[in-house]
């Protein structure tokens, strides 16, 4: 079978460098040679197997028009692949985290909890745009994620990273809008402080139970030890919250907009 990766993608998209590449798919930079702009492509080889790019595609088309969301341009086969166009997006915020010496200003943690407030996340999967974009942060990867529907809000929500995973997911508890907030909590003490407490310098070797023991143990004053204190009261708001209940995203924000 021929596995050459295709020059062209439905006549009209370039193929140029390797962005990324994930589990199931290859991105690339392409140019669209009619219109002379940029995107990028996904490329999954075409299996026996039921397409997770194609899923991915699925997913976008219903999330269209959202903000956050990139638009999914083209989806089809091209020679032995499936391939998925979309807008070219930058960076995402673990390479300018790491770009950053791991660590992000109070304005960028704030401006960056502002946008993803309603979104749970990990910051693999989180590109910012380009050009007059590039203060906006996009969410990508939705192919093999664990989907939660809200046709009002369009909001995502995915499983997150070992890093942030919360205690309700190690638990195999179902989780809820909840659970997102606080893990976004962790994730932007993570971007400002640079660490968590269970984050040793071997926590990739600790087991899922040890972390877990570690989160159970430490108390909102040790994680928000050194930090504007709204972030505690974040958490605080978050952990008071009944499963089902609805958010205040107005007093979230209310909180965050303090830190400015
Ligand atoms: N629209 C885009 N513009 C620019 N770069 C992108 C875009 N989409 C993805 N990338 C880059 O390609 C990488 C892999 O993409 P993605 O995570 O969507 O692949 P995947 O195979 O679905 O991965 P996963 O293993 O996370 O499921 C990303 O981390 C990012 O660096």
């Amino acid at each position: 079978m021929n596995h050459k990766v295709p020059i062209q993608v439905d006549g009209r998209f370039r193929l140029g460098h390797v962005v990324g590449s994930g589990s199931y798919a290859v991105v690339y930079h392409a140019r669209n040679i009619i219109k002379d702009d940029a995107v990028a492509i996904k490329l999954e080889l075409i299996t026996n197997q039921s397409s997770s790019l194609q899923h991915e595609y699925a997913i976008l088309k219903r999330l269209e028009g959202g903000i956050r969301i990139p638009r999914a341009l083209w989806f089809g086969r091209e020679s032995a692949y499936h391939a998925l166009v979309l807008d070219l997006l930058g960076p995402s915020l673990h390479d300018l985290f790491l770009s950053h010496n791991q660590k992000f200003s109070l304005h960028t943690v704030v401006n960056l909890g502002d946008q993803l407030v309603s979104c749970d996340i990990k910051l693999q999967n989180v590109l910012v745009g380009l050009s007059h974009l590039k203060h906006t942060a996009f969410i990508i990867d939705f192919g093999v994620t664990k989907e939660y529907w809200d046709t009002a809000t369009k909001n995502q929500h995915l499983t997150g990273t070992p890093a942030f995973t919360l205690i309700n997911n190690h638990l195999g508890v179902d989780l809820g809008r909840r659970d997102d907030l606080e893990l976004l909590t962790y994730m932007l003490i993570y971007l400002l402080c640079g660490s968590l407490p269970w984050l040793t310098s071997d926590h990739e070797k600790l087991s899922s139970c040890s972390i877990l023991k570690w989160k159970v143990n430490t108390t909102i004053e040790v994680l928000c030890d050194g930090i504007p204190v709204e972030f505690a009261s974040i958490l605080i708001y978050t952990c008071s919250l009944a499963f089902s209940e609805d958010p205040d995203y107005g007093h979230l924000r209310s909180l965050l907009h303090g830190l400015r």
